[in-house]
């Protein structure tokens, strides 16, 4: 029998001989690409078009498709170097074109090695900041846009498990370093073992006092077989910090050592001369003077930032205002960069977490109104205009103290710089619309005096101290342009602390700047009572700013900040000379003990004198000693007898003297208990009377007269309840039809019940009264009973008289 064909078999083999054959293709071409990079010479090659470089075909396409057709001197250099899996330090002007001089590689790199998503983690790019890694990672998208590798964007703003949900699959992640540190040492999924290549963006600031601890941390986790890449326009070779990120060999690409400045040359750089005082009348001059430009405002801080923003927009200067710093959240930062990146004339006030990297198109001013920390902070600063041989324009503010130092700093760099004045007839004066404005808002208020705070701090933490010299500057006109009555008073620490805060950078200073700041707010741990206190400056003036902005603050106003739920003063007894003073003087509520001993009263105003208050034993002293006394057969208690001394007995007198003195103070004891006794006995005679006069009216079927009514309590609704019980028809005895009882019923039935409690029978006492006759019944009726003596006398009289 012939057997039966195999009808699978033919139909497998070309479908798998088809992808082996496209794998060897594969294999081919990135053999090939392999040769072209190792045989590609930048020296000699020409460089100018992406085209003429060894890329693999879906990065050429999408470098293509975002419209890049000639590298940039920094490209040129640093890509085919890098693609030979050399290790890069990077150093270019701002806006030089370096974020492509780094992904090329990274996509490059990956492409070749076939990286899949089950790979791990292929590629890590730190950024100091969440602006530029997001900034970072859209131009990976757009030219990584033909690759098939999984991206993501580490910078914080949502939960840590959100995040790490999504990480286990990433070839490649850009990131921030302390959210990225957070993730190696937490997130299980993520698998970086077979890291490929590393890159710091803004490398020196990376690797600087602010983000040391994080970024070695970081490396840590990281293989050391690994090609690394650092990039900054201000590149150092500190050879510390290589063998810190263990580099080898790195090449050293610097396209602007030979070039005459480390600063575009389309930019006009100017500074001109204002004292500290009229920064922001200067600043609202030149926002007048340029209502049709983009520009870029620096400040030292964030609080600078926010006083400066919110009295401006209420000048209304005529351009659209806005304001970033680290301090907002996430999502506003965003909305209001994209914001700002999409006007064409608009006003930003920020703090350096944008001086570096960010690439907001077509700025035609950078304003340094607070100068920078140091020449590569001014670099980076004014390198967010000008960018990629475009046309800017920068000036910086500086007091007079700070011109000769910081000139100086700038020659050091060959920075072409030129003084200018502000035009007479441009100059603005906004000091007293500030002023009113701070007197009308005390959140306002509160703002400029932590701006003016914020602001001499920095100063007095700037390690150049050739530039920033505290003493020279005017505080006082400072304060009073915030608007603020008088310089508010500042202590500074001491010790080890502003040591470490000296070698940081004021970038990493002033509030959240950067991903460092978040870190150091992660670690400091903020108790309810810390959020409580935030919450409540934000918009009520503590009495302690109060004091601080009035200029009367002295140590202890300034130290009740931190003893914010610390016991102010202890009140002690002796701080009142009676109880009763101390009752009147304390807040209600609180309890006053008075010892019996003398002892000085006890006061409970806090929960521990209350928690003293149920020790029996601390409470023994405020009973007194304790007195001897004895009960008499009757029960009371006294003093017991003690015999007299003789001496004692002969100095009272005569015996004689004595006896007579005793029997008149008896006798007058008793004359006076028996005219009081006298009197109850009239008045309870008096109501006895009364009493039965109203009985017998009412036995009669007659109301008795209100002015015979004994007087009663009345109830608290004001009723008197015999009134009521008057104005009754009055059934001369028990009203009972044998129905329901009502509850009217009742209240009739009452008094006659009480009234009758001893009673045996009412009913032969009723018949022989209505025939006239003297009952003969041997009960009598005993309506009280006998209180006094005189009482009991009558009930025995009457009983004799029967
Ligand atoms: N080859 C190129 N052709 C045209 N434009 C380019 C090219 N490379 C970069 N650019 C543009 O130049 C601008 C600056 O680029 P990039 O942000 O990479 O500069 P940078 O050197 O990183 O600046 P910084 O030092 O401020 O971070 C960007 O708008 C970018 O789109």
């Amino acid at each position: 029998m012939p057997s039966r064909p195999d009808k699978r078999r033919p139909h497998q083999k070309p479908k798998q001989d088809a992808k082996s054959l496209k794998r060897k293709r594969e294999q081919v071409s990135l053999d090939q690409l392999q040769d072209a990079v190792d045989q590609f010479d930048p020296k000699t090659a020409d460089t100018t078009k992406f085209s003429n470089l060894p890329l693999s075909s879906p990065t050429a396409s999408g470098i293509e498709a975002s419209h890049f057709q000639a590298p940039t001197d920094i490209q040129a250099r640093a890509i085919p170097e890098a693609l030979k899996g050399r290790d890069i330090l990077g150093a270019a002007k701002t806006g030089s074109g370096k974020t492509l001089a780094f992904l090329v590689p990274v996509l490059e790199k990956l492409y070749r090695a076939r990286w899949t998503e089950y790979d791990g983690l292929g590629a890590l790019i730190i950024s100091p900041t969440r602006e530029l890694a997001v900034q970072t990672f859209q131009v990976l998208t757009k030219i990584g846009r033909f690759h098939s590798f999984s991206a993501g964007l580490v910078i914080g703003g949502k939960s840590l498990k959100e995040e790490a949900e999504r990480l286990g699959r990433m070839s490649i992640l850009v990131c921030t370093p302390g959210r990225m540190l957070q993730h190696l040492d937490s997130t299980s999924g993520l698998q970086v073992d077979n890291l490929q290549i590393l890159v710091l963006d803004e490398a020196d600031r990376i690797m600087d006092m602010g983000f040391k601890s994080a970024v070695d941390a970081l490396v840590e986790h990281l293989p050391k077989e690994r090609q690394t890449l650092l990039f900054s326009a201000t590149q150092s070779r500190k050879v510390s910090d290589l063998s810190r990120l263990s580099l080898k060999d790195p090449e050293y690409i610097a396209v602007h050592e030979s070039a005459a400045a480390s600063t575009p040359e389309s930019l006009q750089q100017h500074y001109l001369v204002t004292p500290l005082a009229s920064k922001l009348n200067t600043l609202y001059g030149f926002i007048k003077a340029n209502l049709k430009s983009k520009i870029l405002v620096f400040f030292s801080s964030g609080k600078q930032v926010r006083f400066a923003f919110e009295t401006m927009r209420h000048l209304r200067p005529g351009v659209p205002l806005y304001h970033l710093l680290g301090a907002q959240k996430q999502a506003q930062r965003m909305q209001i960069t994209s914001s700002y990146a999409a006007s064409k004339q608009a006003c930003l006030f920020a703090t350096d977490v944008v001086a570096r990297g960010v690439d907001f198109p077509s700025v035609d001013w950078v304003v340094q109104v607070d100068a920078p920390e140091d020449v590569d902070t001014y670099i980076h600063r004014v390198g967010r205009t000008a960018r990629f041989n475009k046309d800017g324009k920068a000036v910086l503010f500086l007091d007079p103290s700070e011109e000769e130092g910081m000139l100086k700093r700038l020659e050091s760099k060959k920075i072409p710089i030129k003084r200018v004045n502000v035009r007479e007839n441009k100059k603005q004066a906004i000091d007293e619309s500030i002023q009113s404005m701070v007197f009308r808002d005390p959140a306002l208020k509160y703002l400029a005096s932590k701006a003016f705070i914020s602001y001499v701090r920095s100063i007095h933490l700037q390690r150049d101290k050739e530039i920033f010299n505290l003493k020279s500057l005017d505080l006082e006109a400072y304060a009073a342009c915030l608007g603020l009555p008088g310089a508010p008073i500042i202590h500074f620490d001491k010790g080890e602390d502003v040591k470490k805060l000296k070698n940081m950078s004021r970038a990493a200073l002033s509030d959240s700047d950067s991903d460092f700041d978040s870190e150091k707010k992660k670690r400091k741990v903020r108790t309810k009572t810390d959020k409580m206190f935030e919450r409540t400056n934000q918009d009520v003036l503590t009495d302690h700013y109060t004091k601080l902005i009035d200029g009367t603050t002295d140590r202890a106003a300034e130290d009740s900040e931190d003893d914010f739920l610390a016991v102010k003063r202890v009140i002690e007894g002796d701080d009142f000379d009676t109880v009763a003073d101390a009752k009147t003087t304390l807040p209600s509520g609180t309890k006053i003990i008075q010892g019996l001993g003398g002892e000085e009263p006890f006061i409970v105003d806090s929960k521990r004198r209350e928690k003293m208050l149920k020790s029996k034993k601390q409470m023994l002293k405020f009973k007194g000693k304790g007195d001897h006394i004895v009960f008499d057969d009757e029960g009371t208690a006294h003093h017991p007898y003690r015999i007299q001394g003789e001496e004692d007995f002969k100095r009272d007198g005569s015996a004689e003297a004595q006896r007579q003195k005793f029997v008149e103070g008896e006798t007058a004891k008793v004359k006076e208990a028996d005219i009081s006794d006298k009197a109850l006995a009239k008045e309870k005679r008096r109501e006895k009377k009364e009493r039965r006069k109203i009985r017998e009216a009412m036995e009669d079927g007659l109301a008795p007269a209100a002015s015979t009514m004994p007087r009663l309590e009345t109830p608290d609704d004001g009723e008197d309840p015999l009134a009521f019980l008057a104005s009754l028809p009055v059934n001369n005895g028990v009203h009972n039809d044998g129905g329901d009882s009502s509850g009217e019923e009742e209240v009739e039935q009452r008094p006659r019940k009480k009234a009758k409690k001893w009673f045996e029978d009412d009913s032969d006492d009723e018949k022989n009264r209505k025939k006239g006759k003297k009952s003969k019944s041997k009960v009598i009726e005993i309506t009280e009973e006998p209180d006094t003596l005189e009482d009991y006398e009558a009930l025995a009289a009457g009983l004799l008289d029967d």
